[in-house]
């Protein structure tokens, strides 16, 4: 797997590759930042009217339910039409699909009709996706369905229930938190990087999206989860926390663009459940 994961670091370096995300204005710029951070080119086209070209243009396609808009929400599905039909690997973060019938609603119909090979969202909303009862905190994760790592009975049946969602979705499903649990409907993997301060920054999450896009782009799925939730995990730890979480930020993009092959190799915790 770390094989796989290195190859597919360096082919974003060495390809460029056009990544297309609809994403919130909140977290706009960090996304952009970070696949650029990554050696990838970001296009954050939003208009219903030009999506359909922008999408065919590009490699790979990250859409976001964060502060949706009609608009928004218009575009994501024609995005996701054309990437269904040319094949363009395709992401959605489920943001806020716990707290608001309507995302929940986008959600299940975005799946539904434009089968995107990666669901995203945090463990409280892989929960209600899955129907679920969840404790989320709005566009947060709950304090009682969070899982760390030392609970390891809770983590081997959380991850079976990610497991029977990412099967059920004909996806990858990668639910968020301080233990990432990626499934793809057979085999489970926990990724047990990143610090508590990554939850202090608004859009991490969806900054894990657009990294998860990029590297859709030239590899599988589950390697692509597995990838971006080690990279962001490690960058998180490595990067400088004492001046604050307004440094913390942008250390966290420095991280991105700096991480080294031997840093991935020496940082990373993944491991397979199932
Ligand atoms: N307590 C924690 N310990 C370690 N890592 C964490 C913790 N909380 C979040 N993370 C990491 O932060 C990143 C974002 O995950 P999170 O679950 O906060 O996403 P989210 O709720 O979808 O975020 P947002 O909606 O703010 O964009 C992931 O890489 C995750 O591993
Ligand atoms: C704070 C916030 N509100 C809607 S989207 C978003 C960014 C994190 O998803």
């Amino acid at each position: 797997m770390l094989e796989k994961m290195k190859k597919a670091k360096e082919a974003v370096i060495s390809q460029a590759p056009l990544i297309h995300c609809i994403t919130n204005p909140i977290s706009i710029n960090d996304c952009a930042n970070v696949v650029l951070a990554l050696g990838a080119k970001p296009i954050m086209a939003e208009h219903p009217k030009e999506v359909h070209e922008i999408t065919a243009l590009a490699k790979a396609l990250a859409v976001n339910l964060g502060n949706i808009t009609d608009a928004r929400a218009e575009s994501i599905f024609i995005s996701g039409g054309v990437a269904k039909n040319a094949q363009i690997p395709c992401v959605i973060d489920v943001v806020g699909a716990a707290c608001s019938a309507l995302r929940m609603e986008l959600a299940q119909r975005f799946i539904r009709e434009c089968a995107p090979c990666v669901i995203k969202g945090n463990l409280s909303e892989i929960k209600a996706l899955a129907g679920v009862d969840n404790a989320a905190q709005g566009i947060d994760v709950g304090q009682k369905d969070s899982v760390n790592g030392k609970d390891t009975q809770k983590l081997q049946k959380t991850g079976q229930l990610v497991c029977s969602y990412a099967k059920k979705a004909h996806a990858v499903a990668m639910a968020s938190g301080a233990v990432d649990i990626i499934s793809d409907g057979s085999q489970v993997w926990f990724v047990k990087n990143g610090v508590a301060e990554l939850s202090k920054v608004t859009g991490t999450g969806c900054m894990l999206n657009v990294i998860t896009a990029t590297y859709l782009s030239v590899t599988d799925p589950l390697t692509a989860c597995l990838l971006s939730a080690g990279t962001l995990g490690i960058c998180g730890e490595l990067a400088d926390k004492s001046r604050g979480m307004g440094t913390y930020h942008i250390e966290l993009i420095n991280q991105l663009s700096t991480l080294s092959d031997a840093q991935l190799e020496q940082y990373l915790q993944i491991q397979r459940a199932l």
